[in-house]
């Protein structure tokens, strides 16, 4: 790290060390396409030497990574000049920073001007040169003068036009026009290239990112044909026969070329509203079909950018707000196998504990053995890890090139590791399960499960005293919860009497739940949410779904062959009926009258169009669902509600014309029931929410009162 008192010479030693190191990653990166660190750890080691060269202006030399951008191009292709040197961007990491930047590019232009954002595309740059309206050659940014010449390859990239579109009138084609782009391959593309790689036993991509560049920088541009790039352009680097005021204009202009501009670059007025366009894509971030890793703010005006200049490596009139880092590269020391509540055996890594996405990840899922050897993971591996969203954390690939020899292979365990049972892999399954019925970590899982809070939500009941109770003896499954005694409780470590009054109450209160809930409980495959309350609705009794035939359950609307054999597995399964009796001793519902079970938006249909800033669509749907609504895709007659987003689609048009309710956000979410969505101020809104408030909305508490 710097040193405190500022000594000159440890400062060179720092500076040489950390130049050198860069310089390693940037050709891994740039070059390669094989980084060996993530980007956060990478902005890190960037960050100090630029921390560093502001200190000591005397020790900053040409050649230093923050002068430079990229990497030197490869020899394998051949060199293209740009007409105009492509730069890098330089980074914020939060709001004071980019206040910092936008104050300092306000004072030095002696105005505030406006700003365009855009999403920052996790992909690869390049400049298109179109003569005359004709494709006529891309290459790389490479190091900003010389990129690579990729133009074979690029003429396979969909959506990227080999002629520039006009409506009839080639004289307003421009003469010569460079634009810069960047090419980026989708997630789902990416996971299933990935796929693909592992079952040929060849290595994988880190990324989306290093996987666009890597099928770009082809030396066969069939190989980079059968991969699904994709362009969005973002900026002009020369024209001649075209001029533009405003950044936004220009890419108006582009698009009505016909070149792809992202549709969620945006003018904004001013700082304060940038900053809430980067809030509102920061929420979005995965919602859109491929990576971003942050945005990019630029000024509006273009003789802004002509007065304020560029840095040999940056413009002054642009910068990218990073987001959190949802990759790391980390050790995996250990793979490990948990047992499920199904008896499923599931290898999950060790890792050593690394911070990625707000969390400090020690473990993460490795799925089966089959995708732990399509990833070709060792233990011992430096790995790249990812966490992002409510995903799962998970390793997405190893790093080949850290490896020292005295990794191993996974070698999964041939007997249950928790019981010693047998264990069987049905044909044709990924999964390999534990077979003994009573395997105390099946159990231990479906009590928990049983408990959590989405299944019959008994509080107190968690990995701890579930573990106690079965090895007191007290509990075999979830049937037995519901006879223990408050002696039999008070035996528990560190059970004292109002704990156990706590747990006796808790389970209680679990006796009156849904039937739904208790189908949750079970733990059937397949069978979420959705599901359970559609068989709760159809059956209204647990005895009478376990009696009926697998065939009858099918019946049940949108519950499939696959549900209706799962639930019937589960009933037949030796032991299930002596829970259920014991369910019903115990006083559990097992029956209900179905009608006043019903959510509060029973027998209402939604549609939704646009995109809303509080939530994803599909929570939004989970929403709806979870409260008794419908969620439909088409505007009809039959639709209660269209709720509307920004930039709202056809179906606006379509409901205004059947003179449907429209919810905006915020009546939309009063309507959930949402304290912190209040109404808007506008009437409209107001209306609405006032409108739907009645008749829909829970009970209000003082009911029970
Ligand atoms: N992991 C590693 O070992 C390693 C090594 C080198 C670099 N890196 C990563 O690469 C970054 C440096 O690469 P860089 O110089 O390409 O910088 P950058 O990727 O951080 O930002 C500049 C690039 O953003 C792209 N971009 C995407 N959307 C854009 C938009 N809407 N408008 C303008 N530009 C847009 C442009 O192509 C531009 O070249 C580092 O921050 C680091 O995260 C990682
Ligand atoms: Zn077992």
């Amino acid at each position: 790290m710097a040193q405190k008192n500022g000594d000159h010479a440890e400062a060179r030693e720092r500076l040489d060390a950390l130049r050198k190191e860069i310089a390693h990653h940037d050709h891994r990166y740039h070059v390669l396409e094989r980084p060996e660190i993530s980007d956060a750890a990478y902005d890190a080691l960037f960050r100090e030497l630029t921390d560093l060269e502001r200190r000591f202006p005397d020790l900053v030399t040409p050649d230093s990574p923050t002068q430079r951008v990229g990497a030197t191009p490869s020899a394998l292709f051949v060199p293209v000049q740009h007409s105009e040197r492509l730069l890098s961007l330089d980074n914020v990491f939060d709001d004071d920073e980019l206040t910092a930047w936008y104050d300092r590019a306000a004072r030095g232009l002696g105005r505030s001007p406006p700003l365009v954002c855009e999403p920052k595309i996790d992909g690869v740059s390049v400049a298109i040169v179109y003569e005359r309206g004709r494709f006529v050659r891309g290459a790389t940014r490479g190091d900003g003068t010389v990129g690579e010449d990729v133009t074979a390859n690029l003429r396979t990239v969909r959506g990227l036009p080999m002629r520039l579109h006009v409506e009839g009138r080639e004289d307003t084609l421009p003469e010569w026009l460079e634009v810069r782009g960047e090419i980026y391959l989708p997630i789902a593309d990416f996971e299933r290239l990935n796929a693909e790689l592992g079952d040929a036993g060849r290595q994988l991509f880190a990324n989306p990112r290093n996987a666009a560049a890597g099928s770009l920088r082809q030396k066969d541009p069939a190989i980079t044909a059968a991969r699904p790039l994709r362009i969005f352009f973002h900026g002009l680097v020369h024209a001649v026969g075209l001029t533009f005021r405003t950044h936004h204009e220009m890419l108006a202009h582009l698009r009505t070329l016909g070149l792809r501009v992202h549709p969620r670059s945006e003018p904004q007025p001013d700082l304060a509203s940038a900053r809430a366009y980067v809030a509102r894509l920061l929420a979005d971030r995965h919602a859109l079909e491929h990576e971003i890793d942050g945005a990019v703010i630029k000024i509006d005006p273009l003789d802004a950018h002509t007065e304020l200049g560029t840095t040999s490596k940056a413009p002054r009139w642009a910068v990218a707000y990073k987001f959190p880092a949802e990759e790391q590269t980390t050790r995996l020391n250990d793979i490990m196998v948990s047992v499920g509540r199904t008896g499923a055996l599931t290898p999950f890594a060790m890792l050593e504990p690394v911070r990625v996405g707000g969390v400090t990840l020690q473990m993460a899922t490795l799925h089966n053995p089959d995708e732990i050897a399509r990833k070709g993971i060792l233990i011992g591996d430096m790995v790249v890890v990812r966490r992002a969203g409510d995903v799962i954390p998970e390793v997405v690939a190893p790093v080949p090139s850290l490896r020292t020899g005295s990794e191993r292979p996974f070698v999964m365990p041939d007997r249950c590791p928790v019981c010693g049972g047998p264990i069987e892999r049905p044909e044709g399954e990924a999964v390999t399960r534990c077979t003994s019925l009573d395997c105390p970590a099946q159990s231990l899982e479906r009590i928990v499960h049983f408990a959590s809070r989405g299944a019959m939500d008994i509080e107190h009941l968690g990995y701890s005293t579930a573990q106690a109770l079965l090895d007191k003896k007290l509990v075999a499954d979830v049937g037995d919860l519901f006879s223990l005694t408050a002696a039999q409780i008070g035996t528990l470590p560190g059970y004292k009497a109002r704990s156990t009054q706590n747990l006796l109450k808790a389970i209680e209160a679990a006796r009156s739940r849904p039937i739904e809930r208790l189908l949750i409980g079970f733990g059937i495959r397949h069978v979420g949410g959705t599901a359970a309350r559609k068989l709760a609705d159809a059956f209204h009794a647990i005895p009478a779904l376990a009696r009926a035939s697998a065939a009858d359950i099918a019946k049940v609307e949108g519950i499939g062959p696959v549900i209706a054999e799962a639930v019937r597995a589960h009933f037949d399964r030796p032991g299930t009926l002596e829970v259920i009796e014991k369910l019903r001793q115990g006083g559990v519902r097992l029956e209900e009258d179905r009608t006043r079970a019903a959510g509060p938006l029973t027998g209402k249909t939604f549609v939704i169009t646009g995109t809303l800033t509080s939530m994803s669509r599909e929570a939004a749907m989970k929403r709806i669902d979870a409260l008794g609504g419908k969620v439909t895709s088409s505007v009809s007659g039959r639709t209660s509600y269209l709720v509307v987003g920004a930039d709202p689609s056809s179906k606006l048009d379509k409901a205004q014309k059947l003179k449907l309710p429209l919810l905006d956000e915020a009546a939309f979410l009063a309507m959930l029931g949402d304290a912190d969505g209040a109404p808007a101020a506008d009437a409209g809104s107001a209306e609405a929410a006032g409108e739907v408030g009645e008749g829909v909305r829970p009970e209000p508490e003082t009911a029970g009162a």
